[in-house]
């Protein structure tokens, strides 16, 4: 089979400096095999305009916001695009960088780009690379649940125009996002070579899943626990975190392919609503040099990837959840099962391979 095109979704709130980005990154040779897809809002599209060195690399998507109108758009787009490549009419291309509007939800999108069988043989999601306006994105981030999904669901987060700040104004931005989004840590965009932008490679999922050990508060701390037992105010509760949930799985074991199948179907079938994504970097049973890079989306699974060899030196299991209400000790509990870890009062994963929805303890 030929080899897949990489996507990146690239993201931020409006006026974040996308375009700004897009134009640097298109002067770069590094990105010279590179389509690159622009979405507008509204009826005339002005932003391929101001995409300098407009050409064929450059496909305007308008008329409507890619999370929710021109989803079909876009899939019909990137699918037109693998015929060129197929029929001989595009020469070579190795990476499609998507940008999105400043409104999209990069939730739906990426739903949109793992459900379809065809788009899932043929292109695989690199990374969302969201930008943060270092001058306004945290009134931006207070006041807007679409960008704080962009956050939530970056692999990398660029800061722009710090220039235009000091660097004290630079710490209270970084800390919320350290809240929106553990373990990552958000880049000054300026000065970053392309290639470094762009390519998300599973080496993010490993330095996340440190990043998320290191920073996150111990996991029987949970909020959602607290607003049954003592009726907190739930706009208290909204108010001070604007937070997701981060859970991070960890194994120093390998996991059998079939175990991992069944854990992610369960997971997402328990679960699927409250995920915003899911990555992980796995090491499968009798494929020792080879990790498989899961990734997902609410309940959706991305097509899986061997990567060619590991990113690092850590082996075993490592998978980052993101989402909004999950219980954090149910999927942990699930995974040890998977990996066979057996914990009193719980099944096994026998057991919940036998029947998984009989089972009390693992029912929701
Ligand atoms: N000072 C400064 N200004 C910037 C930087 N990046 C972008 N800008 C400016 O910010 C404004 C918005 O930049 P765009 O690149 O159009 O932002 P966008 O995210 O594409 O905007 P929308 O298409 O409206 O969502 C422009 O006036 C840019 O010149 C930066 O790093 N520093």
């Amino acid at each position: 089979m030929s080899r897949t095109i990489a996507l990146t979704l690239v993201t931020g709130f409006l006026g974040a400096g996308k375009t700004t980005l897009i134009n640097r990154l298109l002067r770069d040779p590094a990105l010279s095999d590179t389509a690159v897809i622009v979405n507008e809002f509204g009826a005339v599209g002005i932003d391929h305009l101001l995409v300098e060195e407009a050409s064929d690399g450059i496909i305007e998507l308008s008329d409507g916001c890619l999370c929710c109108t021109v989803r079909g758009a876009l899939v019909d787009t990137l699918l037109g695009l693998d015929e060129r490549l197929a029929d001989g009419r595009a020469d070579s291309l190795k990476r499609v960088v998507i940008e999105t509007t400043g409104l999209a939800d990069p939730v739906p999108v990426l739903q949109a780009l793992a459900a379809h069988p065809a788009l899932a043989a043929r292109y695989r999601l690199d990374g969302v690379v969201t930008l943060v306006d270092a001058m306004h994105g945290r009134e931006t981030l207070e006041a807007h649940e679409e960008a704080r999904h962009q956050v939530a669901v970056a692999d990398r987060l660029l800061l722009t125009k710090t220039d235009a700040v000091v660097a004290d104004a630079l710490s209270g931005l970084e800390s919320y996002l350290a809240k929106l989004a553990p373990g990552l840590q958000p880049v000054v965009a300026e000065g970053m070579e392309a290639a470094a932008i762009i390519d998300c490679s599973a080496l993010d999922i490993g330095a996340r899943a440190a990043g998320v050990l290191r920073d996150a508060p111990p996991y029987h701390h949970h909020d959602h626990d607290h607003d049954h037992d003592h009726g907190h105010d739930h706009h208290n509760d909204h108010g001070h975190s604007a937070a997701y949930d981060t859970i991070l799985l960890t194994h120093d074991r390998p996991i059998s392919g079939s175990a991992l199948d069944n854990f992610l179907d369960l997971l997402r079938s328990q679960c699927g609503p409250q995920i915003l994504r899911l990555k992980g970097i796995v090491e499968l049973q009798g494929q020792p040099d080879r990790p498989l890079v899961v990734q997902g989306v609410r309940q959706v699974l991305h097509e899986p990837r061997l990567l060619a060899k590991w990113p690092d030196d850590t082996r075993g299991v490592r998978i980052v959840i993101i989402g909004t209400g999950l219980d954090e000790a149910y999927v942990k509990g699930l995974f040890s099962a998977f990996m066979g870890d057996a914990a009193v009062d719980t099944p096994d994963r026998a057991a919940l391979e036998d029947n998984p929805l009989a089972i009390a303890g693992f029912r929701r």
